[in-house]
């Protein structure tokens, strides 16, 4: 049976057990036919506020300020390792959770009732933008992502257009419910994919080993790869300056395929877009921290641009560097386990965590890993990961 009929044998209404008492507290109906226009009515009133914070050791850590422990979350902590996450894919497609602020919020929350991370990134995913563009996405089960019409030559660039920043209005809908939610004791990440990565996936289809598809559009087609670097960066200003306004209070950029490209081209068609986007959207939100995570290899060229407050490292860089770059560029940083380590035996888990804390110090660094989680990633292990970052880094800070 295929898993869109498995689903469809299933009863779909929405169960929201994490979310009940905060749709109560809002006076939100899920029951009720018009639930979206409920949340969406509250998330754009002028006067809405959000619960004051009671755990801000993430903002802090970004403004210097004190904080009791270093805080920690991790990258695709909503997912498929969790197995309350996997009964509600039981249910509904990716996509669908994507698009019901509802769902969004309650699977953001899920990881939380488990685990005291200091923050939780909204559930959803960096594809959702060039869904929205005009391109189609389906999730395969075994595949991952894949675009059954990517983008083949320049002329296909007429099938793209620039939406509506409302028509992602669920993203931002799921933000403010969440930020409810949490009541003040987690931070709330909002996110998205850098152009270069989105970019790669609307031309190579999906994910890719060799990037030969969009490689030859920006060495080929250099003129049309920019334009259309041009318009994600647009969208995503767009896109991102709202996440902020529906709550989220830190942003991250995943750049994922960042080192698929040599250093002169990923600052021409990557990086260089990524300083144009968190530029942007500081004029809107000076407020608003940016986590720039450009995976494989170029974080070094990140530290220099001062519209990112915050550099993610990813499992492959040296630590060491990155602590020394974070002094002499006065940054934050953000990483690195190597998610494999969760694999390993707890007592591993937490030598190399106390090993990355007496790398970077207590200041300046928020510990997460180094790319996201696995869906055969065992939860205890990642409790370790969690309780010896909070433990060990508390007893430094005393
Ligand atoms: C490249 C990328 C994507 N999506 C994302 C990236 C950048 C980060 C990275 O480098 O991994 C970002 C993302 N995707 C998802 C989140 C949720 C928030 C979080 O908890 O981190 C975030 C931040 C949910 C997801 N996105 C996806 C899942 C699993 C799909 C499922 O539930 O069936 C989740 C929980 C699917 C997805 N989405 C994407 C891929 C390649 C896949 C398949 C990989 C896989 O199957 O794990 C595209």
């Amino acid at each position: 049976m295929s898993e869109a009929d498995k689903q469809a044998e299933q009863p779909r209404t929405i169960e929201v057990p994490l979310l009940q008492s905060t749709l109560a507290r809002l006076g939100i109906d899920k029951n009720s036919e018009n639930w979206r226009q409920q949340v969406r009515a509250l998330r754009q009133s002028k006067d809405q506020k959000f619960p004051v914070m009671k755990n801000d050791t993430l903002l802090r850590v970004i403004k210097r300020e004190k904080i009791d422990h270093l805080p920690i979350w991790v990258m695709r902590q909503a997912g498929r390792y969790l197995p309350e996450f996997r009964e509600v894919r039981k249910i509904w497609s990716f996509f669908e959770l994507c698009d019901n602020p509802l769902l969004a919020a309650e699977v953001t929350l899920q990881p939380l009732e488990r685990f005291p991370m200091d923050a939780g990134i909204i559930f959803s995913d960096i594809l959702v933008v060039p869904k929205v563009m005009g391109m189609e996405v389906i999730m395969e089960e075994k595949r991952g992502p894949v675009f059954p019409q990517p983008l083949v030559e320049p002329s296909d660039l007429q099938k793209l257009s620039i939406p509506d920043p409302e028509s992602l209005g669920d993203v931002y809908d799921a933000l403010y419910l969440f930020r409810q939610a949490v009541e003040g004791k987690v931070t709330t990440i909002g996110f998205a994919g850098a152009p270069w990565t989105l970019m790669s996936y609307m031309i190579e289809g999906g994910g890719s080993k060799m990037f030969s598809k969009v490689k030859k559009w920006i060495f080929k087609w250099k003129e049309e790869s920019k334009k259309l670097l041009s318009m994600i960066s647009d969208v995503l200003i767009e896109y991102i300056s709202k996440q902020i306004e529906g709550g989220a209070q830190i942003i991250q950029l995943f750049d994922s395929w960042a080192g698929e490209l040599g250093h002169e081209d990923y600052w021409e068609f990557g990086l260089s877009y990524c300083v144009r986007v968190a530029t942007e959207v500081k004029k809107r939100h000076p407020e608003t921290p940016i986590i720039m995570f450009a995976k494989g290899n170029h974080s070094d060229m990140v530290f220099k641009h001062d519209c990112f407050d915050c550099v993610g490292i990813d499992y492959a860089w040296d630590l060491s560097l990155a602590a020394k770059y974070s002094q002499q560029y006065n940054k934050v940083i953000q990483g690195n386990l190597d998610p494999g380590v969760l694999l390993a035996e707890k007592d591993t888990i937490r030598e190399k965590t106390r090993k990355m804390i007496d790398i970077v110090g207590v200041d300046r660094y928020i510990v997460n890993l180094g790319h996201g989680m696995w869906p055969e990633h065992d939860l205890e292990h990642l409790a370790v990961f969690v309780d010896e970052t909070h433990k060990y880094s508390a007893s430094k800070l005393k």
